[in-house]
């Protein structure tokens, strides 16, 4: 399989935002519900030169019995914005059919949910779908955080023909409490960014929140890392929304928001600033030796304790000593002024690293 050799030097995301020095903002209610909703939202947020009006059509929801979407009526109306308001429009879409009927429509921009994204014969469906019609197609993350599935489906889109590809970082779910609705995990999105670079990424801080208090904060972060724009839900009555009502801003909250957020530069544009970066990146690296320096010493005392679990017929791990560990470094992190949770995860990580030497010591695999 050829591999995505994904580099366009422009696409159809980064030519809606050309040369504005912000962000792209992609914005409008999590369901088309009435046609008059439609317009006065999609009005209200032409004002606000949102670049894409965004509205669900079939919406993909946890149980039945909730509010599904309007269905294939809804994307007269998004026609109809597109022709009297000349904005551009995106639907999400999960079948063939979807895109069969968003086409006929004429709907610019296409996206896959994250409950679509975990799924590849879903995917390839979709890219079927799209073969010879080169629509903009957006790729959310899938629900659970694997970056090969979120690659996969953007891959499916590309060898379907599909050449202006962009990203969704929506967040993803998670058994344990959180604030988030869906917990971004943004190493994720990072290591995506850092495979593609020119792979436009957006983030939606509506579902990764779930709650409007969060807009601000993760899109800044979001901005802060990089990310090429935003997708807000926006609702002329959040409140009364039939669908995600708590994440939902209104127009008039979605530009106090924006108006917020710091674009930051890309990069130092100065050489006396380039030069004081620099020297703090030497330090780094020098504390960054010592780190490795201090790893290997301690790999070399766990290989000689390997040894001598071997010798005496010892097993790997050894529980109250690592719940020990475990304990007393959490403690150190804390003097010395760093994060609990951070020291803790780096131990857990050390540990598995332990046991594997061990064990391959013990079972004479080395
Ligand atoms: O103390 C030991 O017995 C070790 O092998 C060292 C070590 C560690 O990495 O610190 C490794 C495995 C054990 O479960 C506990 C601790």
């Amino acid at each position: 399989m050829q591999l995505m050799k994904f580099n366009p030097t422009k696409s159809f995301f980064t030519e809606l935002q050309a040369g504005q020095g912000h962000p792209l903002v992609i914005a409008g209610p999590c369901s088309a519900e009435t046609e008059e909703q439609v317009m006065q939202t999609a009005a209200a947020l032409k004002q606000q030169n949102v670049h894409l009006f965004r509205a669900g059509i079939w919406k993909p929801r946890t149980r039945p019995g909730s509010f599904e979407g309007v269905g294939s009526k809804g994307l007269a109306w998004l026609n109809r914005v597109k022709r009297e308001l000349g904005m551009r429009v995106a639907i999400e879409v999960a079948t063939a059919r979807h895109v069969e009927e968003a086409l006929k429509q004429e709907i610019d921009v296409l996206w896959i949910g994250a409950r679509t994204t975990v799924n590849p014969f879903a995917v390839q469906e979709i890219a079927d779908a799209l073969q010879g019609v080169n629509v903009p197609v957006m790729v959310k993350n899938p629900v659970n955080p694997d970056l090969a599935l979120w690659i996969g489906a953007i891959e499916r889109m590309y060898h379907a023909g599909v050449t202006d590809l962009a990203a969704i970082h929506r967040g993803f779910s998670s058994y344990q409490k959180s604030k988030y609705r869906n917990v971004p995990v943004w190493q994720i999105p990072i290591e995506l960014k850092a495979r593609y670079q020119s792979l436009p990424m957006i983030v939606d801080p509506s579902h990764i929140g779930g709650k409007r208090d969060l807009i601000f904060p993760v899109s800044q972060k979001a901005l802060d890392l990089g990310y090429d724009g935003m997708m807000i839900e926006t609702h002329l009555t959040p409140d009364k929304a039939l669908s995600d009502a708590e994440q939902q801003v209104t127009p008039d909250a979605l530009k106090a928001i924006l108006a917020k957020l710091q674009v930051r530069k890309t990069n130092y544009d100065d050489a006396e600033l380039v030069n004081r970066a620099e020297e703090l990146r030497l330090q780094i690296d020098a504390a960054d030796h010592d780190i490795i320096a201090a790893l290997g010493r301690r790999m070399a005392l766990v290989e000689q304790i390997g040894e001598y679990k071997k010798l005496n017929n010892v097993q790997v791990l050894q529980l109250e000593r690592w719940k020990e560990i475990f304990r007393s470094r959490g403690e150190w992190a804390e003097d010395a002024g760093l994060n609990h949770a951070f020291i803790e995860e780096l131990y857990k990580l050390i540990h598995v690293e332990s046991i594997r030497k061990q064990t391959q010591i013990l079972d004479g695999d080395r």
